[in-house]
């Protein structure tokens, strides 16, 4: 069978990056995606506003939408304190495949845990299934026209608390903006954008911050 591009790019970092530096699979990945094959990781750009916030909030519990091959977690597990959790959520499970390997090549695997399937059946299940009560930080990074309803269906079921961040992915490309037009016009949510591009190209792009005020 002829090779996915996500194998291509798990390949290339098994053979090039170094087995437990999380750092060395992301500079790696982001080598190949810049300057072989194009894929939607959050990229180089984005995620030093992705490490800039997640220094700043110090999270313990922590949710993202959209693993696709692991780049954002592991990016993002590389800056956890040990005792913090990452549940990332992935749609496809040949994806999934990809970024178990890729997790687990980076030595974060303690700290990240898979969970396969869509999120509105996913994050119902969070506080019975998977043992958690709030959620410090969520990166949305999935289908684009999931954050709004995704974001509601994370107040339902009562995941945030005073002081949550959401930070959301493609805010300008693709594009969120019944999920901009929402959450910017809800006074429990404190709202930052951060102007940027899409990941390995000139195209504009966005990152936005929303904090819970309950
Ligand atoms: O489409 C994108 N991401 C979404 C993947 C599917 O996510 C599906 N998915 C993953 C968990 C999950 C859970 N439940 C339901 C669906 C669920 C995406 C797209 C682009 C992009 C930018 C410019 C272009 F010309 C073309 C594409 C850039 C990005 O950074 C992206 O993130
Ligand atoms: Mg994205």
């Amino acid at each position: 069978m002829a090779q996915s591009k996500e194998e291509r790019i798990l390949n290339f970092v098994l053979q090039n990056a170094v087995r437990g530096d999380p750092q060395s699979v992301v500079d790696t990945i982001d080598k190949y995606c810049s300057q072989k094959e194009w894929a939607m990781n959050v990229g180089d750009e984005k995620g030093l506003i992705l490490d800039k916030i997640l220094e700043e909030t110090k999270p313990s519990v922590l949710l993202e939408l959209g693993t696709y091959c692991g780049y954002s977690a592991v990016r993002t597990a590389r800056l956890l304190k040990p005792s913090a959790r990452l549940l990332t959520i992935e749609f496809n499970p040949a994806f999934a495949a990809i970024a178990r390997q890729m997790i687990e090549f980076a030595g974060v695997q303690d700290k990240v845990k898979i969970l396969e399937g869509p999120s509105e059946t996913i994050i119902p299940q969070l506080k019975k299934k998977h043992e958690v009560d709030t959620l410090d930080f969520v990166f949305l990074d999935h289908w684009k026209d999931r954050y709004l309803p995704d974001t509601i269906l994370l107040l339902d079921h009562g995941l945030l608390r005073k002081g949550s961040v959401i930070l959301a992915d493609n805010v300008i490309c693709p594009g969120a903006p019944e999920f901009i037009k929402y959450i910017r016009n809800n006074n429990s949510f404190e709202c930052t954008n951060y102007p940027s591009h899409v990941e390995y190209m000139k195209v504009k792009d966005a990152m936005e911050k929303a904090v819970f005020v309950g």
